[in-house]
């Protein structure tokens, strides 16, 4: 593994609070070092999702920051928006559309489309070149969103829970594409997900949140000799412990 030395995303003093004042998300402090694949792990309602479009900018904290190598999210957003991605289900393609159309339209809006990287996506990914996008199966479409996403080269992939109802071929196609791409570039991927086996065999850090909270933080191997168990059981251990909340 290549030295993680470029902190490429940091996350301080963010707090995010519901209509009813509830705090949804509390997080001090977070580095993610680059490259790598970090996962994001926790319950349903843990609030996996509210830091993702925290992270891209989508939606605002109340308080608190986020930067990309020393960039404010919310002052730079302009230029930063192109570099960051999220691919979540609730981020809807032009369903009307078919993979060749939809992929001509957003190559035409896009600055340094690279060529190269689109031509290596589209043999490897085995998107249908010319079906209609509500007619892709889950499967597809993600693999078509990363062949929207990768060629404009984004510095950071958020992926907000996509891979998790994929079947294992699908799901390594795709963490394969996101890994030789990350360390191919330098790029950080951040995704949502709690499948033990993906995060096993690809994630490089982990973030571990329970009720808005960071409860576990750091290198999955360093996490994992310092346990000296297997991860789920290591994750089984700190969602019982209880928050001092
Ligand atoms: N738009 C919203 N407005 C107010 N509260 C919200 C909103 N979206 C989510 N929440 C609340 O914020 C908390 C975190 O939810 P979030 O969807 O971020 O968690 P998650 O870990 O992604 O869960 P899941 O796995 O179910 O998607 C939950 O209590 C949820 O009810």
């Amino acid at each position: 593994m290549l030295e993680c030395t470029i902190i490429m995303i940091e996350v301080n003093n963010l707090t995010l609070f519901g209509k009813s004042h509830n705090l949804r998300l509390d997080i001090p402090a977070l580095k993610f070092y680059s490259p790598g694949i970090t996962a994001l792990v926790g319950h349903n309602g843990a609030g996996k999702s509210s830091l993702l479009r925290l992270m891209s900018g989508l939606e605002k904290s109340n308080t608190g920051l986020v930067s990309y190598l020393g960039k404010d999210i919310f002052k730079d957003f302009e230029s930063l928006k192109e570099k960051i991605h999220l691919i979540s289900w609730n981020l809807e393609l032009y369903q009307g559309l078919t993979t060749k159309d939809h992929l001509k339209l957003i190559k035409s809006v896009s600055k340094n489309w690279s060529v190269e990287i689109e031509n290596a996506l589209l043999k490897d990914l085995s998107v249908p070149p010319d079906k209609r996008i509500d007619k892709l199966s889950r499967g597809e479409q993600v693999r078509f969103r990363l062949l929207l996403s990768l060629p404009r080269k984004p510095m950071v992939i958020l992926l907000d829970e996509v891979t998790n109802e994929l079947d294992t071929d699908s799901r390594r196609i795709i963490f394969k594409k996101l890994d030789s791409y990350s360390y191919d570039t330098g790029a950080q991927v951040v995704v949502a997900t709690n499948m033990i086996e993906d995060i096993e065999r690809y994630a490089t850090d982990i973030i571990l949140l329970k009720k808005g909270k960071v409860i576990l933080q750091g290198a999955l191997d360093n996490i994992k000799e310092e346990h000296k168990t297997n991860f789920e059981e290591i994750i089984r251990i700190y969602e019982r412990k209880d928050l001092q909340l």
